[in-house]
């Protein structure tokens, strides 16, 4: 299973400095959406300049538009871009095309889907990478939220999928047996005290 960093900061030298001290730790380095939408496209660029050789994710969770927002993420050095799984299919087959363009991936966010195997399912066949079974930060802090939910739909979706929505070190171990692909941690390493220290302990959890 591969260990994904979601770095959900505001600038670009915020991200590098989270990046530098994370990346020997980690698989993938994703500027989340607060952090492009802040910093721009010009921060995906920074990233991969300081660390090619990492998976690049651009959390753009596009909802339409599809070729065109991925195209620029990938010319700006992208390897995976996002877009949500509520987008129409046009959307998606768009970034698809995209991706294949640049021989690179779209992964769909399942954020916000009611039904998240059946569209896992649907999305996987339109030709992307792997899904993401997603709970944001809204939704974490929501009453009654359990994160068991996006393991179950996970295994239930039968396509490779990864998992984000507050992993811990406590739960990366049920994430990794659920059978994801990749497991995302945002707030378990930008907000520990030390961020190298955080990223090195989940990825001793992953077996
Ligand atoms: O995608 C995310 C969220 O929508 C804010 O952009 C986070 O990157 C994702 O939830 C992972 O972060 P944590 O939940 O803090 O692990």
């Amino acid at each position: 299973m591969k260990l994904q960093f979601a770095m959900d900061t505001l600038t670009t030298q915020a991200a590098l400095e989270l990046a530098a001290a994370a990346a020997p730790h980690v698989d993938i380095l994703e500027l989340g959406t607060p952090l492009i939408k802040s910093a721009g496209l010009s921060a995906v660029t920074a990233v991969k300049s300081a660390h090619p050789d990492k998976i690049v994710f651009a959390d753009l969770k596009t909802m339409d538009a599809g070729e065109l927002e991925a195209e620029i993420a990938f010319a700006a050095g992208a390897d995976l871009v996002s877009v949500l799984g509520s987008a129409g299919d046009s959307t998606i087959l768009g970034a698809v095309k995209a991706a294949k363009k640049h021989g690179k991936g779209i992964v769909v966010d399942l954020i916000g889907v009611a039904d998240k195997p059946a569209r896992a399912k649907e999305v996987v066949a339109l030709g992307v990478e792997f899904v993401e079974m997603h709970a944001g930060l809204d939704e974490q802090a929501e009453e009654g939220f359990t994160f068991s939910t996006l393991l179950r739909d996970g295994e239930a979706s039968g396509v490779p999928f990864s998992v984000a929505g507050g992993i811990t070190a406590s739960t990366i171990a049920a994430v990794q047996q659920s059978g994801a692909r990749v497991a995302v941690a945002g707030g378990a390493i930008y907000g520990a005290p030390d961020v190298g220290v955080a990223a090195a302990t989940l990825r001793a959890a992953i077996v």
